[in-house]
């Protein structure tokens, strides 16, 4: 099978509202795919939509080879949703082996919650867990039943550094066994230290879906950053905010920039010119697709 799962021209619809505008996605084995785009896009429209939660007002989706409607297309794969609710009286372990006992292959319990940093949590009733803990439980039950497809949306939302680690941990190991993922995240990092493909939406579309370094190529916005008090109304801006004592300006032309900025007579000093984060490009790529409306 070359594709696990796809979208072919889906559309879907809340009332009036367009969450996804006929998107077109190929997820193939072995990927670990990085969904990125702002509140609102339609990336857990689009999750829902591959694990069966919800169906396409028009367009078709297909998972493993089937229906993400037939229960046992969804046996093959794993999900963790934006906001999961865990019994809070039931134990670690307990849910654990409750969540497995409906897949036919099953993961094996301790060597699952050793690796999402666990271990010591088995017995620990769920409703004693810190809110980072019970993320970790909730993302780890995604892979209860030795999926070989996992959807997480947001999974570290709310972890602090040495829990998304962890996760991260985690969500590799099950990467390099041959694991195929599609994930959500709004923060850049994550995407960057562990999805080899982007694919950024924008307004229910898929705006670019390449690698990380192919949509800054693409894109091709620098950041200007200087020193300075005050600066005037600059051509060409795309993105400005001030951090550390620092200015950093976006632009796609850093040279027109930094003509004007001499032509302009304000006083700088210590002009560095970047490429842009993941974040300064997507912005872009969004700011262009807005002046195209
Ligand atoms: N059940 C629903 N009823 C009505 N509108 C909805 C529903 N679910 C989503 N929407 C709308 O569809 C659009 C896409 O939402 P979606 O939750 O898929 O975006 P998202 O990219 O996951 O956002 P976030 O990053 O905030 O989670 C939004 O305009 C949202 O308000």
């Amino acid at each position: 099978m070359t594709v696990l799962a796809r979208t072919v021209e889906v559309t879907r619809r809340y009332g009036s509202t367009l969450a996804l505008d006929s998107v077109s996605l190929d997820i193939r084995p072995g990927e670990l795919v990085g969904l990125l785009g702002p509140n609102g896009a339609g990336k857990s429209t689009l999750i829902n939509l591959f694990v069966g939660l919800r169906r396409p007002t028009s367009g078709t989706v297909e998972v493993l080879g089937g229906s993400p409607a037939d229960p046992l297309v969804r046996r093959g794969i794993g999900v963790t949703p934006q906001e999961s609710g865990l019994p809070e009286v039931l134990r670690v372990g307990e849910l654990v082996d409750f969540v497995s006992a409906h897949f036919p292959d099953r993961a094996d319990r301790s060597e699952l919650l050793a690796r999402f940093d666990l271990g010591d949590l088995v017995k620990r009733q769920i409703g004693g867990l810190s809110g980072g803990q019970k993320r970790r439980l909730a993302v780890a039950l995604a892979f209860a039943g030795n999926p070989r497809l996992v959807f997480l949306d947001e999974p570290t939302t709310g972890l602090d550094v040495e829990a998304r680690r962890a996760l991260w941990d985690g969500i590799r190991a099950f990467h390099a066994e041959g694991g195929t993922v599609l994930l959500t995240s709004h923060y850049l990092e994550e995407i960057e230290a562990l999805a080899q493909r982007v694919v950024v939406v924008g307004q229910g579309r898929v705006l670019a879906d390449d690698t990380v370094q192919a949509i800054r190529d693409m894109v091709g916005v620098r950041r200007v950053s200087l020193v300075a008090a005050e600066l005037p109304e600059l051509p060409g801006v795309i993105a400005h905010h001030r951090e550390d004592g620092r200015v950093h300006l976006v632009t796609a032309d850093p040279d027109r920039l930094v003509v004007e900025l001499v032509r302009s007579g304000a006083a700088f000093s210590g002009l560095e010119i970047r490429p842009t984060s993941l974040e300064e490009a997507f912005l872009a790529i969004t700011a262009k697709e807005a002046s195209h409306v």
